[in-house]
C-alpha cells in the first residue's frame, strides 16, 4: 500500500523550500503527498525580494476539516508540518491535526517547529507558546528543531556539547509526550568551526542520544532543513516498528542531505560561476533537487560515526 502524507508548509513558485523541498523527494521515494500551502510566494525571502500572500487560518482549517477529512475521508499515515507564520493559523491547524492524531494513534506527526535561525525569530513571538502547547498535547511523534528553535523551546542556551546534551534532557522533561527529537545544525564559537553538530534522542530509550559531527560546507543553503525533515519522515517511518533506530535514520538522512548539498554546490560552480566568472558563493538560493534525483534512490549510506556523550 502506498503511504500517504499530508504536508503543510510554504509554497514557492520558483525554487525549493517548504513543500517544494519536501514533495518531490517524498514522491520520488514512494509517498503519496497531499501538499497544503501555508503561504504562496514567488520565491523565498532569502532572495531579498518576493511577492505573494499567506493562506488564511480559516481557509486552511476548512481545507483540512471539510475538504480532506469530511469530504474526501482521507486517511493519512503521516503529517508533516513546517513554516506556518501566522500564529492564529498555527493554533487552528495544531488543533485540527492534534484531534486527528487523537482519533487515530497510527498517524505519525513530524513537526518542524519553524521559529527562526541564527539567534533570531522570523515568525511572530506568539508562535512560541503555540508550538509549546502543540508539543505538550502528546500528538507529535518527532520534532526537528534547529539550534535556535531548541534553545527557544527549552530555555537552554546551547554553547557546547554539554549544553546541547542538557537541552535534550530538558526537552524530554518539558515535553514528555514527544517520543523523538532531532536537533539540526548546532554551531558555536566553542565548537569545531568546520563542523555542524546534529543530535537525536528517543524518549523511551534513556542514553539513546547520539551526536553527529557533519562537515560544514562554507555556503548557506535554503531549504536544507525542509529537505531534512521530509527525508527523516520517509527513512524513520520506513523502519520496522519493533526495531526503531532514530540514530540510524538520522545518520542516513544527514548523509543523503550532504550528498545533495554537495551536488547543488558543484552544479552551481559548474554553471553560474564558470559562466559568469563569479567568486565562490556565500549563499545558494535553491537546492538542485531535480538534478539530485539519482541520489534520492538512497543507498542507505551512513557517513557519520555517532558519538555518545
Ligand atoms: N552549509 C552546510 N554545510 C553542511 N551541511 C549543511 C549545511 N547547511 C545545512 N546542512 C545540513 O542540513 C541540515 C539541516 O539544516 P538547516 O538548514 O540548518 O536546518 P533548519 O532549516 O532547520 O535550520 C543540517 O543539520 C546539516 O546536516
Ligand atoms: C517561506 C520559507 N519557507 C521555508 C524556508 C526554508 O527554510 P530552511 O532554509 O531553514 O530550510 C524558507 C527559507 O528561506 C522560507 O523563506
Amino acid at each position: 500500500m502506498t503511504k500517504k502524507v499530508l504536508s503543510i508548509q510554504s509554497h514557492v513558485v520558483h525554487g525549493y523550500v517548504g513543500n517544494k523541498a519536501a514533495t518531490f523527494p517524498l514522491q520520488y521515494r514512494g509517498w503519496d503527498v497531499d501538499a497544503l500551502n501555508t503561504v504562496q510566494y514567488s520565491n523565498h525571502p532569502g532572495y531579498g525580494h518576493f511577492d505573494g500572500f499567506r493562506s488564511r487560518a480559516q481557509d486552511l482549517r476548512e481545507i483540512i476539516e471539510k475538504g480532506l477529512l469530511e469530504g474526501l475521508q482521507q486517511k493519512y499515515d503521516a503529517l508533516l508540518t513546517g513554516y506556518l507564520p501566522d500564529p492564529e493559523a498555527l493554533r487552528e491547524i495544531g488543533d485540527v491535526l492534534a484531534t486527528l492524531c487523537e482519533s487515530d494513534s497510527e498517524i505519525k506527526w513530524i513537526l518542524d517547529p519553524v521559529l527562526g535561525d541564527n539567534g533570531r525569530l522570523y515568525v511572530s513571538p506568539d508562535a512560541v507558546p503555540a508550538y509549546k502547547e502543540i508539543l505538550l498535547r502528546g500528538t507529535v511523534y518527532l520534532a526537528t528543531p534547529n539550534q535556535f528553535e531548541m534553545e527557544t523551546l527549552t530555555g537552554v542556551q546551547i554553547t557546547d556539547l554539554a549544553t546541547l546534551k542538557l537541552s535534550i534532557t530538558r526537552f524530554h522533561e518539558l515535553y514528555p509526550k514527544v517520543p523523538n527529537v532531532l536537533v539540526t545544525s548546532v554551531m558555536s564559537s566553542t565548537l569545531d568551526q568546520d563542523t555542524m553538530i546534529c543530535a537525536c534522542s528517543e524518549l523511551s530509550k534513556p542514553d539513546s542520544a547520539r551526536y553527529f559531527s557533519v562537515p560544514k560546507i562554507d555556503v548557506h543553503f535554503s531549504g536544507s532543513g525542509d529537505l531534512c525533515s521530509a527525508l527523516l519522515l520517509d527513512i524513520f517511518l520506513r523502519q520496522p516498528s519493533e526495531a526503531l533506530d532514530l540514530a540510524r535514520a538520522a545518520n542516513e538522512v544527514l548523509s543523503l542531505v550532504d550528498n545533495i548539498l554537495k551536488r547543488t554546490l558543484q552544479l552551481h560552480l559548474d554553471t553560474q560561476q564558470k559562466a559568469l566568472g563569479q567568486d565562490r558563493p556565500r549563499k545558494i538560493n535553491d537546492l538542485r533537487l531535480i538534478e539530485s534525483r539519482d541520489l534520492l534512490d538512497g543507498s542507505g549510506e551512513l557517513k557519520y560515526t555517532p558519538m555518545v556523550l
